[in-house]
């Protein structure tokens, strides 16, 4: 007769929407989990700010503990779940009491990863720990396991994507509803999806967070967070989604990564920008809180994961399938590469690479303005493809110009915008934004 495997188990630190979601679905899966894992998966104690808070689930039967570094070094615990966020502070002093300890640490916490990732692995490494985040990029969406497990044989060429639900959600219903910015991130901050400070979200870091460690497991290179350049959605303005629109285009915030080969040696490029994307590209069609990753390997080919990439339910699926994944002893180094094999690949420089742009200004309505406008792209050796500009203001007022370019090297539109710098017929700076290739 087989004596049943002893349970797995677990602290959370951090009871908010993610803490919840992970202890509403080891309850209401726990069967399915059991027999998938070997084993049971059992809560044994929690930490959050404050004990007595209704949150809908009854946190009774877990033992409390103010203190989450107490919590990550108790006995009775071989799995901490640190769901606390902020890539400091007490979620990092949590995370690294665990794996100290040698116990195995699950976490949600893309700003820790990005910034501490290298870190953290190493203590896991060194302690023949795990350490899993899948529920830190794209939430839902299996995409760590992707790149760790589905796409491991490849030589990746790229991989691009929708990495923020809040702004995935702000941009697709500006763009269905023509509502106002502020209103809909008040939306997406009261459905779950926004970060604590939404400025993570809308300034594009919470996705350079996680592109940064994308690459890292993509492309077998140490994490580098600072390395990537980051451009949020709070220009963009309804006129131009709904430019874009009349253009074939939606407007969505994507962040890419690629390797390139250069006379210096190989270069890591990874940028966070909105982007006009066509419609008929399959990003196009990514709306609300949905995250999309386009993964590109030289056998696999064009690889597409999508799903939800926020919220409580997706995000706390992704906590818990690492956790069976630990229940089976299924673990490997936390960046696929064990972190002192990983590359240290300097940074690109992307002012070589063409593409095509969108570029709106904002203008003083009166006459020569658009012939000023021209000349510097000429003088900058951009070519215009097409030029659109929006009715007439009051006298003296401001009217919207929109260009898009023919493909040409992003430095010429840097080149000719710099001509126009300080120019009185500009009313604030011109917003450019590039548009994905098919
Ligand atoms: N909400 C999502 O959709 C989502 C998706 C993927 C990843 N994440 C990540 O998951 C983590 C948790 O996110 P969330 O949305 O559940 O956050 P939340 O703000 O809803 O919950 C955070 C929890 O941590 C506790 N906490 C925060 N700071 C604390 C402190 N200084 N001391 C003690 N307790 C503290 C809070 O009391 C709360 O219980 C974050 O790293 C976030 O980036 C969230
Ligand atoms: N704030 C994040 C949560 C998921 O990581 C988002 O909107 O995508
Ligand atoms: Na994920």
């Amino acid at each position: 007769m087989t004596t049943p495997s002893a349970p797995l188990r677990i602290a959370i630190a951090g009871l908010g929407t993610v803490g919840v979601g992970v202890i509403r679905l080891l309850a209401t899966n726990a069967g399915i989990i059991a027999a998938r894992a070997g084993r049971r998966i059992e809560v044994v104690a929690v930490s959050a700010r404050d004990r007595g808070k209704d949150r809908g689930v009854d946190i009774a039967p877990f033992a409390w503990e103010d203190d989450m570094t107490a919590l990550a070094r108790r006995d009775d615990v071989d799995v901490v779940v640190e769901l606390v966020g902020g890539s400091d502070g007490p979620a990092l002093a949590c995370s690294r009491a665990a794996l100290a300890a040698g116990k195995g640490l699950v976490t949600a916490n893309k700003a820790m990863i990005a910034h501490h990732g290298l870190e953290l692995a190493g203590l896991a490494e060194a302690s023949n720990a795990p350490l899993k985040f899948e529920a830190a990029v794209a939430g839902g969406i299996p995409v760590i396991k992707g790149l760790r497990e589905g796409t491991s044989a490849n030589a990746l060429t790229k991989v691009y994507g929708i990495l923020n639900g809040t702004c995935n959600y702000i941009l697709s219903t500006m763009e269905r509803t023509g509502a106002d910015f502020a209103a809909v991130l008040a939306e997406a901050q009261a459905r779950g999806f926004a970060e604590a400070d939404p400025a993570f979200d809308i300034e594009g870091v919470d996705a350079a967070h996680k592109l940064a460690i994308l690459a890292a497991i993509g492309f077998g290179t140490r994490v580098d967070f600072a390395g990537v350049r980051i451009a949020g959605i709070t220009r963009v303005r309804a006129a131009d989604i709904a430019q874009a629109d009349a253009l074939g285009f939606v407007i969505r915030l994507v962040g890419e990564a690629d390797v390139e080969e250069t006379p210096q040696g190989a270069r890591l490029l990874q940028r966070v920008r909105p982007c006009l994307v066509a419609r008929g590209h399959p990003l196009s069609a990514v709306d609300g809180p949905t995250n999309a990753v386009v993964a590109e390997g030289n056998f696999s080919g064009r690889l597409l994961f999508q799903g939800a990439g926020a919220g409580d339910g997706p995000t706390a699926s992704a906590v818990a399938a690492d956790l069976i994944d630990i229940a089976r002893d299924e673990v490997g180094a936390p960046f696929s590469i064990p972190v002192a094999n990983l590359a240290a690949i300097p940074p690109a420089e992307p002012g070589e690479r063409t593409e095509r742009s969108y570029i709106r200004f904002m203008v003083k309505d009166r006459p020569g303005v658009l012939a000023e406008i021209t000349a510097a792209m000429r003088d900058g050796g951009v070519s215009i493809e097409s030029l659109i500009q929006q009715g007439r203001s009051a006298e003296g007022g401001e009217v919207m110009v929109a260009m898009v370019t023919h493909e040409g090297p992003e430095a010429n539109v840097a080149r000719a915008l710099a001509l126009l710098e300080g120019s009185d017929s500009l009313a604030g700076d011109p917003l450019v934004l590039p548009i994905l290739p098919l």
